[in-house]
């Protein structure tokens, strides 16, 4: 027994040991006389174990020790031999002493001393492997599926779930029918299969109104563990008897013996949740260890929301939430669980949504608190100038979102503005509004861009204008040759350059500025968020403009540019006419055609752009190089037909881009490369093979690379399986693409139709969000639950006001939970 007089008050850690050790030495005690009176202590000691590592990090050879221990009570039982139980016993009392003396050793050497570290560690992060049951093998299955954490996998919810609840009695079962049944094993038998290969358990099954078969395959071990006299519970489809038996068989999906002392029931006999599996790790293994950590784990666990904010939103406890999503309590409607439409759904989606709101508030609280140290000229004199050779006027919403960037710029708070426009709104002037500004102040500026098509499009329209103010620009790109890559460093470290476009090869390790005072970001979420804060720390906080065409509807710009002020330019330069869409079958190519050619003649230009996917981009990538030869030699003889894709070096993507925008070459056929931000106002036939393959604002991003001129213009959508005045629907395609592809049909409004596209395929499709950069979640979805988005919200952004830093005792859960999920992906470095 630990000596008070010789460790003065006891610590957590000494009192937790002592806990520990009653039971295992009551068992012990009179050469093992009181063994069959301690009841549970397998999940005794594993809810210790846990309680304990959960509250502090231990040296390595406590945490060993510890871990050992929950190994001999993993499986213990009074059903064990009571020389097994008694030699564990004892291996648990020798370890038990020998933790008391680490005890008092870390006791000794004091809060300060040795090993001991003083981070908490919130049961919410304990590594899933410390969990019982869950060994080496498991816990890489679990990692595979993105489970590291007790958190990780308490908020890995089901797709579906299925109501295994209601009984049907076997009297009733009728052959093609899905039921569960409840009732006794009346017969159990092994037999070996006549060539030995296959062991079969037969098993009959009876309730009051009847019985049934069935067939286990290469089970054995099922002999004894549905032996005869057992109360069960199955579920499956039902079979017709095999020929001479009366009684219908049933292909048992799930089964569960009943205990003596309860009727709780994790398989069948109730709503039973459905997890996605993955090879080695199934949904029911899956359900077993939820319930684990649902029944011994979850009531310690905290909840972080702030009362209030529970109480304001009537939000349940978050240990309801998990219950219920997990498990759902019966009576409860499967298919409203499916929706996500309960109110244990609105729970958890409202803390997924509220975690990335906070993390966003607090950065862009963090941004403005820093002082600016920039100061902004607007009556500089390049200004002047700038306006003064504009070969256009500017849009109203043009001037209206110049001058909103000039307020932000000359403001003493650092500028982080998104402008978003339609395509061909003309986003570049107003970026290069921005531009002069920081030039004509004495600053440098960086514009980045996502693709090198798209960074010597900017270079090729803007460094003429710039030039002519003076300002000299740099093109800097991952393809060119390094002594180019260490010169341009070199003008733009000493100040030579002012203006740096290029792609990411801009925040490379090399590139520093002189005084960066502006950076702006083209189509930042191809980039990510990462990539934008890189950029930012090129200079010492420049203010920063990120430029989307995509046109992201308000729920979704709200989640990723949360913590930005937005712009919007909603207004197209006068004179355009809305581009014509067609949607063509195959059998309508000739038409399509017809239109290509006339307008070629005109001396338009077109482009015809296929459909590259990653998983088949070989053979799309042929097939876009044999078309382009095709139509050389066939339909468009008489015309000049170029090439561009990916796989094309720098220098070829160039020429053939040169060529194009010059009008030597009239027909530029594509992969996607060119899907952003192309600029050749004499285009005017958009034709787009596989439409169906594209995602529909992908669709309308390169419909918007024609239209760009006063001429009417036209967007061809060429997809296989409509028939001659049919829509896809009727040819027995997809209805879902279908309705898409009318909506492009339908508008030529950027904003409704990225609206249709994420109400159609839903926010996981829309784009691909992960390679977009944006946040994923695990529950909440962004079109289901926008209400409680914007709750989530105004109460994010209401809390950080109150407590900026979360440093109130009450914010610490909420804080940390916050930076657990979003501090890496959100580079929240300088609020952690
Ligand atoms: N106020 C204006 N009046 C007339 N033409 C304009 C005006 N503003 C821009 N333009 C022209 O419209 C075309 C589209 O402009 P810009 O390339 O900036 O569009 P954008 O918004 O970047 O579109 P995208 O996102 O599709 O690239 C350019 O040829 C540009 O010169």
């Amino acid at each position: 027994m630990r000596t008070p007089v010789e460790s003065g008050p006891a610590t957590p850690f000494q009192d937790w040991v002592e806990r520990l050790a009653r039971p295992i030495e009551f068992a012990s005690r009179d050469h093992y006389a009181h063994l069959g009176a301690v009841k549970n202590l397998s999940s005794f000691v594993a809810t210790q174990v846990l309680s304990a590592l959960a509250q502090q990090v231990y040296p390595k050879g406590i945490e060993a020790r510890l871990l050992s221990l929950r190994d001999l009570f993993i499986d213990f039982h009074p059903a064990l031999s009571a020389d097994e139980q008694r030699r564990r016993l004892q291996a648990a009392a020798s370890i038990v002493t020998s933790l008391r003396e680490s005890a008092s050793a870390m006791a000794r050497s004091g809060p300060a001393g040795g090993d001991r570290s003083s981070a908490a560690r919130e049961l919410w992060s304990i590594p899933i492997r410390y969990v019982k049951g869950v060994g080496p093998k498991r816990t890489g299955l679990l990692q595979r599926v993105g489970i590291e954490t007790v958190e990780d996998a308490l908020w890995t919810v089901p797709w579906r779930y299925e109501d295994r609840s209601v009984m049907t009695p076997i009297g009733k079962l009728v052959p093609g029918m899905t039921a569960s049944i409840s009732g006794t094993i009346a017969k159990c038998e092994a037999k070996r299969t006549k060539n030995r290969r296959l062991t079969v358990v037969e098993v009959g099954v009876e309730d009051p109104t009847g019985r049934m078969q069935v067939v286990f395959f290469n089970q054995g071990y099922l002999e004894d563990v549905l032996s005869v006299g057992k109360r069960v519970l199955m579920s499956g489809r039902v079979i017709a008897g095999r020929q001479g038996w009366m009684a219908p068989r049933m292909d048992v999906a799930q089964y569960e013996v009943l205990g003596e002392d309860t009727e709780a029931t994790l398989h069948v006999g109730r709503i039973v949740p459905i997890y996605h599996e993955t090879k080695g790790w199934t949904s029911r293994q899956m359900r077993v260890l939820i319930h684990l950590l649902l029944a011994e784990h979850a009531p310690a666990l905290r909840d972080h929301l702030p009362v209030q904010i529970r109480a304001r939103q009537r939000l349940v406890p978050i240990q309801a939430a998990l219950q219920e999503v997990h498990f759902p309590s019966s009576g409860t409607d499967p298919r409203a669980m499916e929706r996500g439409k309960t109110a244990a759904h609105r729970r958890l989606a409202f803390e997924e949504f509220f975690l990335l709101q906070l993390a966003l508030a607090a950065r862009q609280r963090s941004v403005q608190e820093e002082p600016k140290t920039l100061r902004f000229n607007p009556r500089n004199p390049l200004l002047e100038r700038l306006a003064k050779r504009l070969p256009f006027r500017l849009t109203p919403a043009q001037d209206q979102v110049i001058r909103e960037i000039f307020r932000d710029m000359i403001s003493p708070k650092p500028m982080n503005r998104l402008v978003q426009g339609d395509v061909g709104s003309g986003k570049t002037v107003v970026a290069l509004h921005a531009i002069v500004m920081a030039c004509g102040s004495g600053y440098q500026a960086a514009l980045m861009a996502p693709t090198e098509i798209l960074a010597e499009q900017h270079f090729r329209n803007l460094s003429g204008q710039l030039a002519a103010l003076g300002i000299k620009a740099l093109l800097l790109r991952g393809s060119d040759k390094a002594t180019l890559k260490k010169a341009q460093a070199a003008q733009l470290a000493s100040g030579e350059a002012q203006v740096a476009i290029g792609t990411h090869a801009l925040i490379q390790k090399g590139i520093a500025f002189k005084n960066l005072g502006l950076a702006v970001v083209d189509e930042q979420h191809k980039f990510g968020v990462l990539q934008r804060k890189q950029l930012i720390d090129k200079g010492y906080r420049p203010d920063v403009l990120v430029l989307t065409a995509t046109p992201i509807p308000r729920t979704l710009a709200m989640t990723i540019y949360g913590d930005l002020d937005v712009s919007v330019i909603d207004m197209l330069p006068p004179g355009r006419q809305p581009v014509r869409t067609f949607l063509f079958g195959e059998s309508q190519r000739r038409r399509a055609y017809q239109i290509l050619l006339d307008e070629l003649r005109r001396k338009r230009q077109a482009y015809i752009v296929y459909p590259l996917v990653e998983e088949s981009e070989k053979s799309d990538l042929q097939a876009a190089i044999q078309a382009a030869e095709q139509l050389q030699q066939n339909q468009l003889a008489e015309f000049r037909v170029g090439l561009l894709h990916g796989r094309l070096k720098a220098a070829e993507k160039e020429a053939v881009m040169a060529d194009f925008k010059s009008g030597a070459v009239h027909v530029l056929v594509a992969t996607t490369v060119i899907e952003v931000g192309v600029d050749v106002p004499n285009a005017t036939v958009m034709m787009i093979e596989h439409a169906e393959r594209f995602g529909l604002a992908q669709l309308h991003q390169l419909r918007g690379r024609v239209g760009r001129g006063a001429d009417q213009s036209y967007c061809l959508l060429m997809t296989s399986g409509i028939g001659r005045g049919k829509g896809i629907a009727g040819q027995g395609g997809n209805g879902a693409s279908h309705e898409r592809l009318e909506a492009l049909v339908r508008s030529n409004d950027g904003f409704v139709i990225a609206e249709e596209d994420l109400r159609i395929r839903g926010p996981g499709e829309f784009f691909g969000l992960r390679q977009w950069g944006l946040p994923e979640f695990r529950v909440a979805n962004i079109v289901r639950d926008v209400d409680v988005l914007q709750q989530a919200r105004l109460e994010a952004f209401s809390l950080v006001k109150q407590d900026p830093g979360l440093k109130a005792p009450a914010h610490h859960a909420l804080r940390d939970a916050m930076l657990r999920k979003w501090e890496k992906k959100l580079a929240l470095g300088s609020i952690s």
